[in-house]
């Protein structure tokens, strides 16, 4: 192990700083210096007293702004200890909060928060939950309407409940009879969603057959939070998105046999008015087009018997018949509610302070972590070094 690192908490003074904003800082903020920005995490976002607020202060202008804050961030609790890591991302630790909760990351220039910040033109952070174990990357589902899809994901969720999760997308499209709102879709209004894709709240969106389609940031979060392997069925525009975006994620296209087969299992269906599978078949010719030949899919499968289908599906995710599907349990470890903070490359180490010390020594193992915003930071390690 090499030396230690900068040691870098640092509480504000004792409620005596005011922001621009006419704010004190409470003495449970914290804030944390890169480059000429001081970046403050403490009180509450907006007012809302559910949503930990970030500011930030630039000491070439002496002024505070109010980042665009994306994803589901922590709540406010008693303190935080927050030390800067690689890659423009801020580690925060909750102060006394149980470890499924005590572990996020402020990501304030990381490849996903630049991107967000050209489309949205305007300052942005992202949080990041820390989630243990090594749930897998996020799996793309694409192809055209019709070609099972939905009936391969329902067969793999319905065989691996507690592996996989699906990420339910918004869309402006009516519910066809047995959809129920919040389970197939976030059935929404066209302004509604609009303005919440202004907002940043959408990891993909696209106008398909007619109707907007979204993917939003805490769809993804949801089913990562629960340990589970997010599966995205979204049209190939959205998948040639979240491609370019920083989700790293596995991505498969579903061909159907035929075109005629295709038509045949739309009619079969019985969802769509004539006209509208008129259209899906026109624009699936385009799909089949580019899922095949535009690099962005690494597999593509062809769902002729559906069993075997089923079965290559599971072969590329790497199921087998004899393989152990789901996760092993991690103990929980509360991390104390006074502690301090240091780093030594990829290890933090969390030290209680206060009389009742046991003089134990939390240590967090940032060497494996993978994924991020947009959705969770996978792969946090926790363990309890005992005093000799
Ligand atoms: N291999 C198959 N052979 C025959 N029928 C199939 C096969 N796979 C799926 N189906 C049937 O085809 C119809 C369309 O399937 P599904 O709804 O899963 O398509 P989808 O790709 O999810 O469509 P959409 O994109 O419109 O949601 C369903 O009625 C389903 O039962
Ligand atoms: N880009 C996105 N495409 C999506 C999303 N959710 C679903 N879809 C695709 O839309 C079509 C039609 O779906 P249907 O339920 O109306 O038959 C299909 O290809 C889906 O994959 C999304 O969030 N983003």
């Amino acid at each position: 192990m090499g030396e230690a690192a900068a040691f870098f908490v640092d509480h504000l003074e004792n409620g005596q700083h005011t922001n621009g904003f006419g704010v004190k800082s409470e003495d449970r903020d914290t804030s944390v210096q890169i480059g000429d920005r001081s970046y403050v995490i403490g009180g509450s976002h907006e007012g809302n007293p559910l949503f930990l607020g970030v500011q930030i202060h630039d000491k070439t202008t002496n002024k505070w702004s109010s980042p665009t804050v994306l994803g589901t961030g922590p709540k406010p609790c008693k303190g935080y200890s927050a030390i800067v890591l690689k890659q423009g991302r801020i580690l925060v630790i909750k102060k006394g909060s149980a470890s499924d909760d005590s572990i996020w990351f402020l990501e304030v220039d990381s490849l996903f928060v630049r991107e967000q910040r050209k489309l949205l033109g305007k300052e942005v952070v992202a949080w990041s939950k820390g989630v243990r174990g090594n749930a897998e990357k996020p799996i793309v589902i694409s192809g055209p309407s019709g070609v099972g899809k939905g009936t391969l994901i329902t067969m793999l969720m319905k065989e691996f409940p507690s592996m996989f999760g699906f990420s339910v997308s918004h869309t402006t499209r009516s519910p066809r009879c047995m959809e129920k709102n919040g389970v197939h879709y976030h059935f929404t209004d066209k302004t509604v969603m609009e303005k919440e894709i202004n907002d940043g709240k959408f990891l993909e969106f696209a106008s398909v057959h007619g109707n907007l389609y979204g993917t939003s940031i805490e769809s993804v979060e949801v089913v990562t939070d629960s340990g589970k392997r997010c599966i995205l069925d979204i049209d190939v525009q959205g998948a040639r998105s979240v491609k370019s975006s920083s989700l790293d994620a596995v991505f498969i296209f579903v061909c159907p046999p035929s075109m005629k087969e295709l038509e045949d299992r739309l009619r079969a269906r019985g969802t769509e008015t004539e006209e509208q599978i008129q259209k899906r078949l026109r624009n699936a010719e385009a799909e089949i087009k580019a899922g095949k030949s535009s690099g962005i899919f690494e597999h593509i499968l062809y769902n002729d018997n559906l069993e075997e289908c089923y079965k290559n599906l599971k072969n590329l995710l790497g199921i087998n018949d004899d393989a152990p599907v789901n996760g092993v349990e991690v103990e929980g470890i509360n991390l104390p509610k006074e502690h301090t903070v240091t780093k030594m490359e990829d290890k933090i180490m969390i030290q209680e302070t206060g009389e009742a010390t046991k003089n134990d020594m939390i240590v967090l193992d940032l060497s494996s972590i993978n994924g991020g915003a947009p959705g969770r930071t996978r792969g946090i390690v926790l363990d309890t070094v005992k005093s000799s």
